[in-house]
């Protein structure tokens, strides 16, 4: 090392996708806060612009008028794994943008291509001046966002413990009508023209299934020290 210098670690970008349930939000923040690295729920931003659009009675069925607007609201991300914070033209949306009115309109405005190269562009700034890296999640983070990612992985889980993981959340939420929703918000992601649902060819694809989230957390560090270490 030149002049007895401390190394300090590469900063390493890594894209975690996979579809709703799989534990991306929780595995990405648990993994960021424990190396150090930002973090960024993408999901959050599309959730964002979708309550916009909400809000300002936008026809959602149009995507043409959703392509009109997609450049009006102002999205800002915090990326503090501890403290993510997500807004929209300066008010608060995190506690709203989970609720049923934005979830169930989500998968229609975040397929239009004017938003989708919108919200490209935000996430590609923030990971490109995050400075010890940053861990992104989505859906098309490997794919189409960070190509060049150090480090992709794919978490998938049976419909069955998604639905089982979410009613859990949701407090009593009828487990039927929950496997039935995340199915159907799968497969409005996987089949849109643009930037869909998708694990990329190089990504590491881990089965949360039978895992505890301790032990997907576990996994997914261990993934990201084996690729420090080689940099
Ligand atoms: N391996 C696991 N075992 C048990 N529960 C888990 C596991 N992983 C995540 N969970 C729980 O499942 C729920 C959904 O997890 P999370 O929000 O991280 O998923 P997600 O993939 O980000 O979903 P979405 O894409 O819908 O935002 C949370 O309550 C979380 O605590
Ligand atoms: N990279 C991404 C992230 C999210 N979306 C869309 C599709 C999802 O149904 C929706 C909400 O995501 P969640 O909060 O459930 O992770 O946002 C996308 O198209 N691309």
């Amino acid at each position: 090392m030149e002049n007895g210098a401390a190394r300090t670690a590469p900063a390493v970008i890594v894209a975690i996708d996979g579809p709703s349930g799989t534990g991306k939000s929780s595995t990405s923040k648990a993994v960021a806060t424990h190396l150090g690295l930002s973090y960024l729920d993408t999901g959050a931003q599309y959730r964002a612009i979708t309550w916009w659009m909400v809000n300002n009675n936008i026809d959602i069925t149009d995507p043409s008028a959703i392509a009109a607007v997609a450049g009006k609201p102002e999205i800002v991300s915090g990326t503090d794994p501890s403290a993510p914070t997500i807004t929209v033209d300066g008010v608060d949306v995190s506690v709203p943008i989970r609720g049923q009115e934005v979830t169930s309109r989500v998968s229609a405005v975040s397929a239009v291509p004017e938003v989708r190269a919108r919200i490209t562009e935000l996430q590609r700034s923030l990971a490109a001046s995050a400075r010890t890296g940053i861990v992104v999640e989505g859906r098309d983070i490997g794919t189409t966002v960070l190509p060049d990612a150090d480090l992709k992985v794919f978490l998938t889980a049976s419909a069955e413990a998604r639905a089982a993981r979410r009613s859990g959340e949701l407090k009593g939420a009828d487990v039927h009508a929950t496997r039935a929703a995340l199915i159907q918000r799968d497969a409005a992601d996987s089949s849109r023209k643009t930037s869909p649902l998708a694990k990329a060819d190089d990504a590491v694809e881990v089965d949360t299934t039978d895992l505890t989230l301790q032990q997907v957390i576990e996994c997914v560090v261990t993934l990201v020290e084996e690729k420090r270490a080689a940099k």
